[in-house]
């Protein structure tokens, strides 16, 4: 492949190549990523004190590939929709062995299933992804992002020859049929197997759905829950609540047999994926709080990008004197905070998505008093 000469060698030959640039920190050394990445969040976030950097793996750290399917079922491109015609990407080294392999497999089955691509430019055909997600037992989670249900018949006649091949524990079709760019709709058929992949990390008992979220990096994700719970076991708090739950990696993750644990999610799909013990809600995390005679010890939040929203005014306005808050945004939980009347005291960043600028922070915040600044 050419190089592109703006950019110096990397181990990626789609990068040095200019055909994905989706990595792109991908040409700065790792050290020097996250060095990067550290003067960034201290510039972002005031705190007491910043802990070490916890870095991943280089490669072979996502649990998660959405692959885009392109081409015709005889010649499948498995990758990215690139330019507009595909780009195939089987060979990227974020993926874990189980998953790098798996795509051999699937370029074979759409084949055999005669399942046609998708084109965006043209608006036709029907396969227009695979979803993987491998668990760490690696056992697999595939699903076919279909147009509409009309290959259904084909996928569930051809379901025992895959099956034989990858080690797979749920086989689903989500079926998107509007030209978006969300990378999937809202219905999801059962093919194969249970409706849970087991992505448990060691005693943490943890179950993912099909439209469920997880964390991408699995060791990393790993360091983040025992960190959280040993923050939260310094103080001991009798009372926590985790909201924005999940599949409920937190609120298991600091369960004492002495403490009240509960965890609210509005994912009615993530609830019933969690289980339980400790208690878990389906519910809006804002309203849920409102509902409450009383507040927690310790707080534990974990919102998307945007942040709480209305719920940092309900804090400040609350008794509650401790939150850990875990953000994959840097910016919004420093606003969050700041509307809060918190300080944080303790905060750690955690390379959960390396070769980019993105990167999870766990924050430990207390209120400011009068005293503080
Ligand atoms: C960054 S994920 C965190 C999940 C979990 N803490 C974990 O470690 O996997 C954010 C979660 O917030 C949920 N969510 C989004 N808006 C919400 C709301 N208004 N109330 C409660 N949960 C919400 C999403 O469904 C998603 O599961």
């Amino acid at each position: 492949m050419a190089t592109d000469n703006h950019f110096p060698l990397t181990p990626c030959g789609y990068f040095n190549a200019g055909l994905c640039r989706s990595c792109t920190h991908l040409a700065v050394p790792y050290r020097e990523q996250v060095a990067l990445k550290q003067r960034r969040a201290e510039e972002t976030l005031p705190c007491d004190e910043w802990f070490a950097p916890v870095e991943s793996a280089e490669f072979g750290f996502r649990n998660k590939a959405k692959i885009v399917v392109t081409g015709t079922p005889e010649h499948p491109r498995l990758g990215i929709v690139g330019d507009g015609r595909g780009q195939d990407l089987r060979d990227c080294l974020l993926y874990p062995p189980i998953i790098t392999a798996a795509h051999e497999t699937l370029a074979r089955f759409v084949a055999r299933a005669g399942l046609v691509p998708y084109s965006v430019p043209g608006r036709v055909g029907e396969l227009k992804s695979i979803i993987l997600t491998a668990s760490p037992l690696d056992r697999l989670m595939i699903r076919f992002v279909l147009r509409t249900e009309k290959l259904v018949p084909s996928l569930l006649a051809h379901l025992d020859w895959l099956v034989d091949r990858l080690p797979v524990d749920v086989v689903t079709a989500n079926i998107h049929p509007h030209h978006v760019a969300l990378p999937e709709g809202p219905t999801e058929i059962p093919l194969y197997g249970g409706d849970v992949l087991d992505m448990s990390l060691g005693p943490l008992d943890l179950r993912l759905r099909a439209q469920g979220f997880f964390q991408t990096n699995t060791d990393i994700t790993r360091v983040l829950y025992a960190t959280a719970a040993a923050w939260v076991d310094e103080t001991d708090p009798e009372e926590v609540w985790d909201l924005y739950c999940g599949v409920g990696g937190f609120a298991k993750s600091v369960a004492r047999p002495w403490r009240t644990v509960r965890g609210v999610e509005l994912s009615e799909d993530a609830v019933r994926a969690a289980g339980g013990p400790p208690t878990f809600i389906a519910a809006d995390a804002g309203l849920w709080a409102r509902q409450q005679e009383s507040a927690p010890d310790l707080l534990i939040v974990n919102p998307p990008r945007r942040g709480i929203g209305d719920l940092a005014e309900w804090i400040r306005d609350s008794p509650i004197d401790r939150v850990l808050y875990s953000s994959c945004n840097l910016r919004s939980a420093a606003d969050d905070l700041g509307t809060m009347g918190f300080r944080a005291v303790r905060a750690q960043l955690f390379d959960m998505f390396p070769h980019t600028g993105h990167m999870e922070c766990l924050i430990l915040a207390e209120r400011s008093t009068g005293s503080d600044g």
